[in-house]
This record gives structure tokens, sequence and C-alpha cells, in this order.
């Protein structure tokens, strides 16, 4: 069953096309990484899927039922982000033992148990935490709830790297205790990897890439050599980065194809790539990369 059915979504603000003709499934019981760059429209997407934004065309359905203010998916679904607010009138231990409440879900020895290892002080206002804490407490809420959809946006914002590694292993293991569909947006692909079956790559509003993590892996590669080689091998190609290495060699990022099993008998070095390598070169703006500014 497609828990997140979206067909050509659009979201405009005043002045800007936010999202444009989004079309993606996401099947059950994955963790997908929702990855662009800044602005590329991650924040926007999770809210209208939330149901806390309207979209304005297109067709969005979350278990079936367009999420705009729709009970079923409020019930059964939670966005843990920095904006996350509780009453200033409860304490955080109030605030998990009110929980059950609205979370059918709602696993209370998970969120006691994580709540006493990150040492957060039960009598303290949610409004009142720092930074890293508040993204450590909202992470505690988030996984507690167990809901069929949980969405986290940039979770480990403001988290030091103990945490951040911490809250990664947290994730990984109820998620394996509780499968469940998770989508997570974050800047550091690269320490999320590990965890994802699926990504789910945006730029300026628009899907650019939907697949495995294998097949993102596998969807281009890095060569390089002699500057005259590089560009016969790459000529008619999409190339997605290009570098020179030095004055006689270049480095060059292509979408994989058929010559490059003959750029290797010519002997190319071919570099594989990691997922977050391929995002980053897939929705890069410039061909070339920060060096050129100091040319
Ligand atoms: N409330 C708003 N009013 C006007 N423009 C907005 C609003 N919210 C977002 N935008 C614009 O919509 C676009 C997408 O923003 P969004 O926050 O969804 O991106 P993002 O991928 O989450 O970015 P980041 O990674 O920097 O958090 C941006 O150009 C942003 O300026």
């Amino acid at each position: 069953m497609n828990v997140i059915d979206c067909q050509k979504v659009n979201k405009g603000y005043r002045r800007t096309n936010a999202l444009e003709d989004i079309t993606f499934q996401l099947t059950d019981q994955k963790i997908t990484g929702l990855i662009g760059r800044n602005g590329a429209g991650k924040t926007t997407l999770l809210k209208i899927l939330a149901g806390l934004t309207k979209h304005k065309s297109g067709e969005v359905n979350v278990f079936g039922k367009n999420p705009y203010n729709n009970l079923l998916v409020s019930a059964n679904s939670i966005l843990v982000d920095d904006q996350m607010t509780f009453p200033d009138s409860l304490t955080l231990e109030e605030i998990l033992r009110s929980a059950p409440a609205f979370y059918k879900k709602w696993d209370t020895q998970l969120a006691v148990r994580l709540f006493q290892y990150f040492k957060l002080d039960s009598k303290q206002q949610h409004s009142k935490l720092s930074k890293g804490s508040r993204a450590t407490f909202n992470m505690i809420f988030g996984l507690s709830t167990h809901c069929e959809l949980t969405m986290f946006d940039e979770p480990t914002n403001g988290m030091d790297e103990a945490v951040r590694t911490d809250f990664y292993r947290a994730l990984l293991k109820d998620y394996i205790a509780h499968p469940r569909s998770i989508l997570i947006s974050s800047h550091h692909l690269s320490e999320i990897e590990h965890l994802l079956e699926d990504i789910l790559l945006i730029h300026k509003g628009k899907v650019v890439l939907h697949a495995d993590l294998d097949e993102v892996k596998e969807y281009a590669v890095a060569i390089q050599g002699p500057v005259a080689d590089v560009e016969k091998w790459t000529a008619g190609e999409e190339v997605l980065h290009s570098k020179r290495v030095d004055e006689q060699k270049q480095y060059a990022v292509f979408k994989k194809n058929s010559k490059l099993e003959r750029a290797r008998l010519e002997g190319a070095n071919i570099q594989m790539l990691t997922a977050s390598e391929v995002c980053m070169y897939m929705t890069s703006e410039s061909k070339g990369g920060i060096d050129d500014v100091f040319k």
C-alpha cells in the first residue's frame, strides 16, 4: 500500500515556487532520505505531508487521504522538527505522560529509557531547553509515538556529535523492532546513508531522483585521467561535475554508461561515488567547485 502518494503537487509562496509538479509514492515500512540543497523545498513538502500546510494544486494522499486538517493523518503521523512546541504549563515529564492520549502506539518504556539515557531534566519546560536538548527531546517524542508515518526534518540540528550518533542508532534499533515508514530530511546524507533504503532527491522544488540507495550509488561515476582522454570518454555524456586536478589531469563525474568499460580498458582511473556525492553533484549549480571562485 502507498503510505504517501503525491501527483503533480505544487506549492508557491508569494515570490517563490517552492514545489513544482512533485510526483512520487512511498510504500510502507522503509526509511527514506529526503535530500536536497538549502531551499530545495524539503520542509515545505514535509509540512504538506503532515497536514500543516495546504498545497496549491495537484493531489496529495497520505494513508489514502488529503492530509490537510485530517484527523486520521494527524493521529497516525508525526513531523519532528525544530518548530515543535508544547504547552509551557507542562514539564517534560508531564508532556511524556500525556502523550498516550494522542498516540495510540505510544511506547512509554522507550520514552522513559531514552529520557533517562540522555539525562534530560524531567521538571524542565520544553521552551527553556537548549537547542541541542530540545532536538533530543523532540527526537525522543517522535520515536516514541511509533506513528505509522514518522517524519524528521533535520532532526540532528543542534545535537552534538555523540548525541547524533546515538540518535541514528536509536532510530535504527527502534525501526527494526517496530518497522514503519520513516522519512528523514538531513543535511548530513553521508551520516545517514547507512540507515536509508530509499532516497528522494529534490532540487529547486522538483524531484530529480527517487531510487533505492544502491541505484543512487550506481547512477554516476568519477573518472580521472589525462585531460584529452577524459574529454574523449565524456564527450556527449551528461557531465555532472568537472575539474582540473593539475596541468595534465582532469576529473569528471558523469552518468554511468556503456563507454565506461572502454575508458577502463584505456587506463582510466574510475572511482565509485557515495550516494551523498552523487546527490551533491546532481544538484550542483556549477560544473566546477568552490575553487573556481578563487581562480
Ligand atoms: N513561509 C514562507 N514564505 C515565503 N517563502 C517561503 C516560506 N517557506 C519557504 N519558502 C521558500 O520556499 C523555498 C523552499 O523552502 P524550504 O524551507 O521548503 O526548503 P528546504 O529544502 O527545507 O531548505 P533548508 O534545507 O535550507 O531548510 C525557499 O525558496 C524558501 O525561501
